[in-house]
């Protein structure tokens, strides 16, 4: 079966060269010219793309394959579906982002299930820096399909000797443990960034999964996914690794450092979506709260940390 990635940033790119392994691949980006003819994208320095990764401009080239994979941050998932006109009918259409859209308050895979409702939506989301798969080493990720037989295949077909995928059908559950596991690494990445330490990273965290949980079940996700790769294992991994952008942010945040709008930072847009969302099913997520505060409302990071520890005493 055929495969193309959508989106020549870093996962995209590092995701192409990780297929490559298992059979041609192509790589469609919006800029092609600068990619075909260094065969490296400036978001993934260093890595230069095999042979066997055809790139292309040519977005109905792209689509033709059987299995699409589309990797662009999360906001601009609807526009570029928008863009191709073909109903893919039969296709799968894998989410590789994590994220929620503020427009429509769904995340990756939902959003495309509305928008191409003849494929099969699908999401590859975990624990996954694009340098890790891009240079072999070893990363589990989860697939997630409703349909347990198109996810058996794709996690046969997307699976190589380092990239090791474990399959699901709880779609809700994966979009939303990576979409939410961002926000929270902002705010670990605050905390650190203030100097608040370890101990309080450490409460954040669990604090935050908690949260995640909650909006997660509330929206019909199984607790034991958010317990899993997609949701706990990528919590732990992005808000403990200065190679977390997310994490980045939030500490560039309290630090009072130049943030550069260039730099795809899911957490923060995300943050409003899942406040939005949260409000309107009657769910606290206080943490989300506070990271939208700081990200958008310029809400001072103290006062913000502030707010969290004032908040009543309760029962874990
Ligand atoms: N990097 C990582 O380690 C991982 C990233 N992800 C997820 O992958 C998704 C993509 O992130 P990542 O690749 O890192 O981001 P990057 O910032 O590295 O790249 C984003 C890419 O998307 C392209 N793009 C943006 N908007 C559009 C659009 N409307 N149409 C077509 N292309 C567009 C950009 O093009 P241009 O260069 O022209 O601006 C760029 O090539 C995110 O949701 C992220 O959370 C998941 C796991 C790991
Ligand atoms: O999702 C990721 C790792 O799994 C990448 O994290 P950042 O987007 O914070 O860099």
């Amino acid at each position: 079966m055929s495969v193309a990635i959508l989106g020549g940033g870093a996962f995209g790119t590092a995701l192409a060269v990780a297929l490559s392994a298992n059979g041609p691949v192509t790589l469609w980006a919006r800029e092609a010219a600068p990619l075909i003819a260094t065969r490296q994208s400036p978001r993934l320095p260093g890595v230069t793309l095999p042979e066997t990764v055809t790139v292309t401009g040519d977005l109905a080239q792209a689509v033709s394959a059987e299995t699409i994979l589309l990797s662009v941050p999360m906001q601009s998932l609807s526009g570029l579906l928008a863009q191709i006109d073909d109903p893919l009918t039969g296709k799968a259409l894998v989410a590789c982002c994590k994220g929620i859209d503020l427009a429509t308050l769904e995340g990756p895979a939902a959003l495309i299930a509305h928008a191409k409702p003849k494929a099969t939506a699908a999401i590859l989301t975990g624990p996954s820096f694009a340098t890790d798969i891009a240079h072999g080493l070893p990363t589990a990720l989860t697939l997630a399909c409703a349909s347990e037989a198109r996810g058996a295949a794709l996690q046969a077909q997307l699976s190589t000797a380092t990239l090791r995928l474990y399959r699901s059908s709880d779609v809700t559950g994966a979009e939303l443990g990576g979409a939410l596991k961002n926000v929270i690494a902002i705010a670990c990445g605050a905390c650190i960034g203030l100097g608040l330490g370890e101990s309080a990273r450490a409460a954040l965290m669990t604090r935050g999964f908690a949260e995640m949980t909650r909006l997660a079940t509330r929206l019909g996700a199984r607790a034991e996914t958010l317990a899993g790769l997609s949701g706990f294992g990528d919590l732990a991994l992005t808000c403990t690794s200065d190679h977390s952008r997310n994490y980045r942010f939030g500490r560039a945040l309290a630090r009072g450092e130049t943030i550069d709008p260039a730099v795809t930072v899911e957490g923060a847009r995300t943050a409003e979506a899942v406040v939005a969302l949260a409000e309107r099913l009657g769910v606290d997520m206080p943490i989300a709260r506070a990271v939208t505060a700081i990200a958008h409302d310029g809400r001072p990071v103290p006062q913000a940390m502030q707010d969290l520890l004032n908040r009543p005493l309760k029962e874990e």
